[in-house]
C-alpha cells in the first residue's frame, strides 16, 4: 500500500498471524511471496474490472425488461457462488513474507474493490504526487458531475498517501473548497506536503479537470502515536 505503513508492519508485527494494531488496524501476514501475489493478482483482477463493467452496464443499460430479469438471475447466482467460501470480515491489509503489502479491499485502490475508481498514486523526486483517473457514471452527484464525497475520496487518499511517504498517518481534518463543478470524465490531483510539525503532517491539494481546478484541498494528517514511539 505505502512504504508508511509497511514501516510499522516490520516494527509490530510477531511471526504471523492477524494482529489489531491500536484496536483498530487490521494487519495480516499472509505466508506468500511476491509470485503467488502476482498470481492472485493476475486473477482477481480481472473479476474485479468485470465487476465495475457490470456496475456501469447496469447504471447505462436499456434493454429489454425481459433481459434486465435473466440478468439480474445471473447476477444472483454469481454473487451466491462467491458467498459460498467467505472472509470473516473485512479484507484488511496483508504483508507477503517479503513485506509486500496489499490492500485489496480498500475503497480507493482496492485490486478487489469494483468500488474503489481504482486510484493508483505516483511522486516525484520533488515530493510531488499525483494521480491520474476516469471517472465514470457510476461517480456522478449533480447531473453530469462527480459526486462530493467521492472528489473526497480522491483527494484524502492521494493527500493520505502523501503524508504517509515517510511515517504513516491517518486523516485528521479534512478541508475541501469545492470551487466549480467537478466534470465526469478524465481527472488529475496533486498533492503536496507543506508543513511538518512532530506527528502533524499538512498536506494541499488540488483536483482539475482539462480546464483547471475543480477543488482545493488541505489535510491535516496526524501519525499513530505508536508509529513514532
Ligand atoms: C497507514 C497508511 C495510510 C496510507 C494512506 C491512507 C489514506 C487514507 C487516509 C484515511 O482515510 S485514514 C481514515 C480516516 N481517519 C481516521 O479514521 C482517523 C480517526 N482519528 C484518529 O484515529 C485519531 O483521532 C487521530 C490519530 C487522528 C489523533 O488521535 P491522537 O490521540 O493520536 O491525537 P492526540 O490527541 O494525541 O493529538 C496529537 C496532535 O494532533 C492534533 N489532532 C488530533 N486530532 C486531530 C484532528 N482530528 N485534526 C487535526 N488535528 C488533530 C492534536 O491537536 C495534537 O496536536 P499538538 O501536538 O499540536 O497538540
Amino acid at each position: 500500500m505505502c512504504r508508511g505503513a509497511q514501516h510499522v508492519v516490520n516494527r509490530i508485527l510477531p511471526a504471523a498471524d492477524t494482529i489489531l494494531h491500536d484496536h483498530r488496524v487490521k494487519f495480516t501476514r499472509e505466508d506468500i511471496d511476491s509470485s503467488e501475489l502476482d498470481r492472485r493478482r493476475a486473477l482477481y483482477g480481472p473479476l474485479t474490472e468485470a465487476v465495475r463493467e457490470l456496475v456501469d452496464a447496469t447504471i447505462r443499460t436499456e434493454v429489454d425488461e425481459s433481459v434486465i430479469r435473466e440478468v439480474h438471475a445471473e447476477v444472483a447466482a454469481a454473487a451466491a457462488k462467491l458467498r459460498a467460501k467467505q472472509l470473516d470480515g473485512a479484507f484488511g491489509l496483508r504483508f507477503t513474507t517479503g513485506g509486500e503489502s496489499f490492500a485489496w479491499g480498500n475503497a480507493g485502490i482496492g485490486l478487489r474493490n469494483a468500488l474503489a475508481p481504482p486510484l493508483s498514486v505516483e511522486s516525484d523526486a520533488s515530493g510531488l504526487h499525483w494521480t491520474e483517473v476516469t471517472l465514470g457514471a457510476p461517480y456522478e452527484g449533480p447531473p453530469g458531475l462527480v459526486h462530493g464525497g467521492i472528489c473526497a475520496l480522491v483527494l484524502d487518499h492521494l493527500l493520505g498517501t502523501t503524508a504517509s511517504s515517510i511515517e504513516p498517518r491517518f486523516t485528521g481534518t479534512l478541508t475541501l473548497r469545492y470551487r466549480r463543478g467537478t466534470p465526469l470524465g478524465r481527472l488529475r490531483a496533486e498533492a503536496r506536503i507543506t508543513r511538518n510539525e512532530g506527528r502533524k503532517t499538512v498536506v494541499n491539494g488540488t483536483l482539475s479537470d482539462a480546464g483547471g481546478v475543480t477543488v482545493e484541498a488541505e489535510g491535516i494528517f496526524i501519525g499513530p502515536a505508536t508509529a513514532t514511539a
